[in-house]
């Protein structure tokens, strides 16, 4: 039976090639960097280049297309799913270690919910799934850990951009709970979407994190689901990708585990209104690095 997803996956394949090509030349000079959310909610000219390049590439293809991007949302685009064909976009994923050269870069594109593409530029690691047909790191199939006590696991999170001190001992109170657990070791790629594409891979057994945005994990969910593993809200149920709340994990065993040990909030959801959904917009000073 024709597949109609096929070359439309092709082609955001070779999309995210592109982005990646940007991103690493744009890693040799210099960036300028302002911020959005907060202080360090960093973005860069590079971020809307290839948010930009991104959906005009789409765009030329597939007109009826609609878009969820970082960037467009930042400068007042909506951010809402409808029932048209939409393409969930993070241009860099890991913008903070962009603008420091550190080493995980993603561009990840996610066409709701039929595919997602995560391309991890430096290493040049291209990790695709396809609905109902397996998760892939160049072209080599993907499959979660298989270990399911926490105890010998290693759990992925970040910190976010949110400096809210009440936000940040909350972090702290999950992060000493889950520690305490004890489990193996607390990594952090400075990427969302690498952290889930870790817990694909079998690398580390779960990630979690409240605070991030739906183009940070739509595309590496399906990987995650197509490698096996499980999605979970951080109070347990199904995960909602417009809350901002994520536990992916190698299993639902994992997943409870840490449900029980997180301590839970919400932060504003990607689709409630504008005015809602930012939490500081006084940073706005830019800056050469
Ligand atoms: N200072 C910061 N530290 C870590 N993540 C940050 C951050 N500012 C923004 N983020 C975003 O939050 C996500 C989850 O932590 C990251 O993948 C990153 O996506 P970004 O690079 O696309 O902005
Ligand atoms: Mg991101
Ligand atoms: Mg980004």
């Amino acid at each position: 039976m024709a597949d109609p997803w096929e070359s439309t996956m092709d082609h955001a394949v070779a999309i995210a090639r592109k982005a990646g090509e940007v991103v690493r030349d744009a890693l040799r000079g210099d960036r300028m960097v302002t911020t959005k959310s907060s202080a360090v909610d960093l973005v860069t000219q590079t971020d809307q280049k290839v948010e930009q390049l991104i959906i005009q590439s789409v765009k030329e293809k597939f007109p009826t297309h609609r878009f969820i991007g970082e960037e467009s949302v930042a400068a007042g685009e909506s951010c809402i799913l409808s029932d048209s064909p939409t393409w969930i976009i993070d241009p860099i994923d890991g913008t903070t270690n962009f603008v420091h050269t550190h080493l995980t870069v993603t561009s990840t594109l996610d066409l709701q919910v039929e595919f997602g593409v995560v391309y991890s530029c430096i290493e040049d690691k291209m990790f695709t799934a396809r609905r109902g047909r397996g998760a892939f790191c160049n072209g080599e199939p993907l499959q979660v850990s298989q270990q399911k006590a926490v105890e010998q696991a290693i759990v992925a999170t970040e910190f976010g951009s949110d400096r809210d001190p009440e936000v940040v001992d909350k972090i702290f109170q999950s992060l000493r709970n889950v520690l305490c657990l004890p489990v193996h070791g607390v990594r952090g790629a400075g990427s969302a979407a690498m952290n889930m594409c870790l817990v694909a891979s079998g690398c580390v057994e779960a990630y979690y994190e409240i605070g991030v945005h739906v183009w940070d994990v739509a595309a590496a969910s399906l990987i995650v689901s197509e490698a096996g593993g499980v999605l979970m809200d951080v109070e347990g149920g199904e995960v909602d990708l417009m809350s901002r709340r994520i536990i992916a994990a190698n299993s639902k065993t994992v997943a409870e585990r840490l449900v029980k040990t997180i301590v839970a909030f919400s932060p504003p959801r990607d689709d409630a209104a504008p005015s809602d959904r930012c939490e500081d917009s006084t940073h706005l000073s830019a800056r050469k690095v």
